[in-house]
């Protein structure tokens, strides 16, 4: 791989309050390339969102990184101050979220919050942004963009506020997109379209993404490399072909067994039974060993480590 754009290393991410402290992301290692599309998958839960918001320096006020790097383009983010990632946010960095009013102001047009974005970060006249703003709003889909930046978020359907998102965070140029379940919420005509876009925008600007999904189905369509997370560890990674044909984890390959195909065969679909334990609950051997249908005595007496499998394929698995 050319120069990681993203480098996590040993990540960890804790919770804290006055009685206790938690563990929600517990040591996780993924790189992310020039124009590389990684796919962190896993069910909800498992540690995904913290994870992301760690890299964005978004953290709730309980939450810190506490251990690690979290290197952009070489430069570690961990320990920079709330001024310094900001700069980067919404500039190198931009995030969507699978619930856009989370991110879109109420009280403010369309127009207004995106050509404040643009100016902030790419430093333009008010009249460039907004020419900036309407060229990207046209590109993810509104003919009339002049139109929808004298509205309100709320007047916007769910589709087309996710398509604003994606204006804005595109509009200021991001080597590095995260998109938390972009399209979790949206009804599934319009989850295809939003894929679409997203999928040609990246290859048009040839910029990375780290796609958080717990949807196995979008990973297949959007990644080109898979991250599968349990209980706040990485348990097996692969490039998206491998992962698919040949997963080596018995937590991925019940992910896969739950996920529909469209084969042709009609296949029972078998649901993982159990759930992902709480942070701060996890078993001190193998995290899964409680739900896995292959566990075996040992595999609660040791703690597995992420083991190498060639080719880039790692697998947190005594058994695999
Ligand atoms: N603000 C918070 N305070 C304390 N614990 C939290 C907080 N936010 C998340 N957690 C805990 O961190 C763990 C990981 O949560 P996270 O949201 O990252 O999971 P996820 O895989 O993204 O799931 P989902 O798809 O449901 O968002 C969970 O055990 C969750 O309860």
């Amino acid at each position: 791989m050319s120069q990681a754009i993203l480098s996590v290393k040993a990540l960890k991410t804790v919770f804290r309050d006055r009685k206790s402290e938690r563990t929600v992301v517990d040591g996780i290692d993924f790189e992310i390339g020039s124009n590389e599309v990684v796919a962190l998958v896993g069910e909800s839960g498992c540690g995904k969102s913290i994870t992301s918001l760690s890299i964005m320096g978004l953290l709730p006020r309980s939450g810190e990184v506490a251990d690690g790097e979290i290197r952009f383009r070489g430069q570690n983010l961990v320990g920079l101050s709330k001024k310094e990632i900001s700069r980067l946010r919404g500039n190198k960095m931009a995030m969507i979220f699978q619930e856009p009013m989370t991110s879109l102001n109420p009280v403010l047009t369309i127009g207004t919050q995106m050509t404040e974005g643009v100016r902030r970060h790419l430093g333009v006249s008010k009249e460039e942004a907004a020419k900036v703003a309407d060229d990207w709003l046209r590109r993810v889909g509104f003919p009339e963009p002049a139109r929808i930046r004298r509205e309100y978020p709320h007047r916007l359907s769910g589709g087309m506020r996710q398509r604003v998102m994606l204006a804005m965070a595109m509009a200021c140029k991001p080597e590095l997109l995260i998109a938390d379940e972009p399209t979790t919420a949206l009804d599934v005509t319009i989850q295809a379209q939003v894929l679409d876009l997203i999928r040609q925008l990246i290859a048009e600007t040839r910029m990375s993404v780290l796609f958080i999904t717990h949807d196995l189905g979008v990973v297949a369509e959007m990644a080109t490399r898979v991250v599968v997370m349990y209980a706040g560890q990485i348990v097996e990674t692969a490039d998206v072909r491998t992962l698919f044909t040949s997963p080596r984890h018995p937590y991925t390959k019940g992910l896969l067994a739950s996920t529909p195909r469209m084969t042709g065969t009609a296949r029972k679909l078998v649901p993982i039974p159990g759930s992902v334990p709480p942070a701060g609950q996890y078993a001190a051997s193998c995290r899964f060993a409680d739900r896995c249908p292959q566990a075996r005595p040992e595999c609660r007496e040791q703690v597995p480590e992420l083991r190498d499998a060639g080719g880039g394929h790692q697998v947190r698995c005594i058994l695999a």
